[in-house]
């Protein structure tokens, strides 16, 4: 039975075609794409389509397609009606709590604001340390916000640092590492169990892996 692989486009991309050509699956259509975003393999009986990280989610979900590649931050953010098969150990990030120097949202008296792309995360986040802070949705170049005095502190993802670095910002905490995972569709799981089985067989062999995960 033919597979449906949908692939997170952007960041993850590259590092992702890479394992998979690693992995022995005919992918080079897609590193040569122009605009086109559904792929055939070529060696394998394999769809791949790319989608932005949400999305992946909403495709795997629905059954459109069987296996999904992205980011835990999105996964953590997001539903969860799938399940989470393989760390890939690639788009290797985490999410950390920063601010102004000397100005740390956990020793601010009163109300604390917290500017973030990922409110589901961080609203558990801080529950969890006990403060009910006010969290302001923020799209992008989330690192503004608390130089412009829009929040005490920002929950978001930092790679190389560099971003916090050249706005003048520090590190308060690490909220949790991340990187990409293999889901799947639950029925799929079901119906099309060995041919999923190879998928994350051989992703685990380039690996080097023996274990699956399952959070
Ligand atoms: N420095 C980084 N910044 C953001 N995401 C990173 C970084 N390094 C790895 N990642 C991973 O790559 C995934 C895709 O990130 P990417 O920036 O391509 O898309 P996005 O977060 O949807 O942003 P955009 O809307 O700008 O496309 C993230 O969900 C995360 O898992
Ligand atoms: O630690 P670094 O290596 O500097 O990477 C971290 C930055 O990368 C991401 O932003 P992105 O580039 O996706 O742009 P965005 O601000 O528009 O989300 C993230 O939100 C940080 O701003």
């Amino acid at each position: 039975m033919s597979i449906a692989i949908a692939l997170t486009k952007g960041r993850l991309e590259k590092e992702t075609i890479k394992l998979l050509e690693k992995s022995g699956y005919g992918i080079e259509s897609v590193k040569n794409k122009g605009r086109q975003l559904v792929f055939q393999d070529s060696q394998k009986d394999v769809q791949y389509f790319l989608v932005k990280a949400n999305d992946c989610i909403t495709y795997v979900q629905h059954g459109v397609a069987d296996i999904g590649v992205v980011g835990k931050d999105t996964l953590l953010e997001g539903d969860k009606d799938y399940y989470e098969m393989l760390d890939l150990g690639i788009g290797k990030c985490k999410f950390i709590v920063a601010g102004l120097q000397g100005k740390s949202p956990f020793d601010k008296v009163g109300h604390v604001k917290i500017g973030t792309k990922y409110p589901n995360i961080a609203k558990k986040y801080f529950l969890a340390k006990g403060m009910d802070v006010e969290l302001i949705k923020i799209d992008g170049s989330v690192e503004l916000a608390p130089l412009l005095g829009l929040c005490d502190g920002i929950v978001d993802i930092m790679e190389t640092g560099t971003t916090l670095k050249e706005n003048g910002l520090v590190v308060f905490d690490t909220v949790c590492e991340i990187s990409a995972r293999v889901i799947v569709n639950k029925a799929s799981f079901k119906l099309k169990r060995k041919e999923i089985s190879q998928v994350l067989e051989d992703l685990k062999e380039s690996l080097g892996e023996n274990d699956v995960t399952t959070n």
